[in-house]
């Protein structure tokens, strides 16, 4: 089972992650249950809809894809039982070999963040994943108890750096009393923890496809970087490559509303990950 943490023996997640890209491709595919999306496989906006569409992704893409990334709003909105259906899409994407990525976006501070951490990182939590993401806007040392848990149960983090979303440059754009932007502000700190990791850390952050030009130095940072907005949100392999030009293999494209729109039909939706991958993989080389 290449996507579960057998315990005793800890694998950190950068190490993890490598190998799953050097098997199946740089690729992350999410599982975005959109009422718009349910309506159009012919399926109920309701846990029953829910269960079918993300299983059906698991069906389609967990056997082929590096990471699974189920959006974890879509699921919360179904309340109990949509979260129980998060608990059983991620123990069948682990099954089949894919990692799965919790993208919920946790941030706080102290014991809350501390429980936050036991949610989504602890063995034996029900909604574990390999991975989460995080939002740093509390400060980035607020996150800490969620960087050790990691750690120690060889799970990892995405902490959001430059988000894919046009709002969020007032914000990770803004340049701090020491001259750096936010965004690089976030980036440094993780690049201090992931430094001497072989073959990368597991302190990841966000930096969406859509930025353009964006200045940031991520030379330091050894660790992944998540990059949501392809297609749905308009960037292109070709915009992958420029703005992640001498870091290509940091990157983990994500892609969401593009292959999803494929579906239900299996075949399809494996066929549309499958050459988004492959257009990735010449675009980043
Ligand atoms: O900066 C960010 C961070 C996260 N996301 C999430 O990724 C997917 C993107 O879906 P698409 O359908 O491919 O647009 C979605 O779950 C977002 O919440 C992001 O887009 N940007």
């Amino acid at each position: 089972m290449p996507g579960a943490v057998v315990p005793g023996a800890v694998v950190p997640f950068g190490e993890r992650l490598t190998d799953a890209v050097a098997a199946r491709g740089r690729l992350c595919v999410g599982i975005d249950p959109h009422p718009g999306l349910l309506e159009s496989w012919g399926l109920t906006d309701d846990a029953t809809g829910l269960e079918r569409f993300a299983m059906t992704c698991v069906e389609a893409l967990a056997g082929e894809v590096a990471v699974l990334k189920p959006q974890v709003a879509f699921f919360e909105a179904h309340g109990s039982a949509g979260l129980a259906v998060l608990e059983r899409t991620t123990a069948a994407a682990q099954q089949a070999g894919a990692l799965v990525l919790a993208d919920a976006k946790r941030g706080d501070i102290g014991s809350t963040m501390a429980a936050y951490a036991r949610a989504w990182l602890a063995d034996g939590a029900p909604l574990a994943a390999d991975a989460v993401t995080l939002s740093p806007y509390l400060g980035v040392g607020a996150l800490h108890p969620a960087l050790e848990l990691a750690t120690s149960t060889g799970r990892g983090v995405f902490v959001l750096a430059l988000t894919s979303n046009p709002e969020g440059a007032l914000v990770q754009r803004a340049v701090g009393p020491d001259g750096r932007a936010v965004a690089q502000a976030v980036v440094d700190e993780l690049g201090v923890r992931n430094a001497g990791a072989v073959p990368l850390g597991s302190a990841g952050i966000v930096v969406g496809a859509t930025v353009g030009a964006h200045g940031l130095d991520l030379a330091a940072l050894n660790g992944p970087v998540l990059a949501p907005g392809l297609g749905a949100q308009g960037a292109s392999a070709v915009d992958l490559a420029r703005v992640f030009s001498g870091v290509g293999h940091l990157v983990l494209p994500t892609t969401s509303r593009d292959v999803l729109r494929h579906g239900p039909d299996v075949a399809a939706l494996r066929a549309a990950a499958l050459a988004v991958r492959d257009e990735v993989a010449v675009a980043l080389g």
